[in-house]
């Protein structure tokens, strides 16, 4: 089984060495190695089904006793954001935001970071009050009150209409250069990934296929020519027609 041990040195905040995953019959992950630096802000893309989810709950210690092997290292302060909010539908914002938090601090630093994520005067609202643009940004508070050393991040924007998701990419990259965790966001998305991460890997035949280096600087624009020169690289290695749709 793999190992899935807490606190690293701050220089590498996540090591994955040789894991391997499977279900009954299937590899999913075949003696994979990744790394990710502290503050580093990886993307993680791959076709339906080739592993990009069982690689992240592998990270976020969320697999319980399934096949496998290797080795996890990740700082023991990590935090998840999944596709759906998940938010506690009888406790209201605040209460949601500072679950798990202790301290006499806790409240205010909810506060903060609802304020942070644009929701300030929200603390006393219900989920259900809230749009679900609304929602994902009380999980994103929620997730970055604890001060992670690591962001893992499923689709946290794949429900979101278009505009919407613009608006969250902007507040995750703002959220992310001034907290600086170490993330993995796993998206479809190859335009989300390369507007947001410093790195871009591609996961194909439950190994890391491409590792690429994003040498833009930020904010992105899509018009930008290198930035169309990743965005056509990806695209191809995932099998589709760049100049389709
Ligand atoms: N609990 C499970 N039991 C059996 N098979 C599973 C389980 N979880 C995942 N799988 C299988 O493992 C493979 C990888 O699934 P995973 O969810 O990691 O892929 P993914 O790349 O995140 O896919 P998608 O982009 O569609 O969300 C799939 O074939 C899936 O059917």
């Amino acid at each position: 089984m793999a190992t899935h041990a807490g606190g690293l040195t701050e220089a590498r905040p996540v090591r994955v060495q040789g894991l391997s995953r499977g279900f009954g019959d299937r590899t999913v992950l075949d003696d994979l190695d990744v790394q990710i630096d502290a503050g580093e802000f990886v993307a993680l893309l791959g076709r339906s089904g080739s592993g990009k989810s069982t690689l992240l709950r592998a990270l976020a210690g969320l697999d319980g006793d399934q096949r496998g092997a290797g080795v996890v290292d990740v700082p023991e302060n990590s935090s998840v954001v999944f596709q759906d909010a998940r938010l506690l539908p009888w406790q209201r914002v605040l209460d949601n935001v500072v679950l798990g938090l202790r301290g006499p601090d806790a409240p205010g630093r909810g506060r903060a970071a609802l304020a942070e994520v644009g929701l300030a005067g929200r603390e006393r609202a219900w989920p259900n009050e809230l749009s679900g643009g609304e929602q994902q940004r009380v999980a994103l508070a929620r997730a970055l009150v604890s001060e992670p050393q690591l962001l893992l991040a499923d689709e946290p924007f794949g429900a979101l209409d278009a505009l919407t998701r613009l608006r969250m990419h902007g507040l995750l990259r703002e959220l992310c250069t001034r907290h600086r965790p170490a993330v993995l966001l796993v998206t479809h998305d190859v335009d989300e990934a390369v507007t947001l991460a410093d790195r871009v890997l591609l996961l194909d035949a439950g190994r890391i296929a491409i590792d690429l280096a994003i040498d833009l600087p930020t904010p992105r624009s899509h018009r930008q020519p290198q930035f169309l020169a990743y965005r056509e690289s990806l695209l191809r290695a995932l099998g589709v027609d760049p100049t389709e749709g």
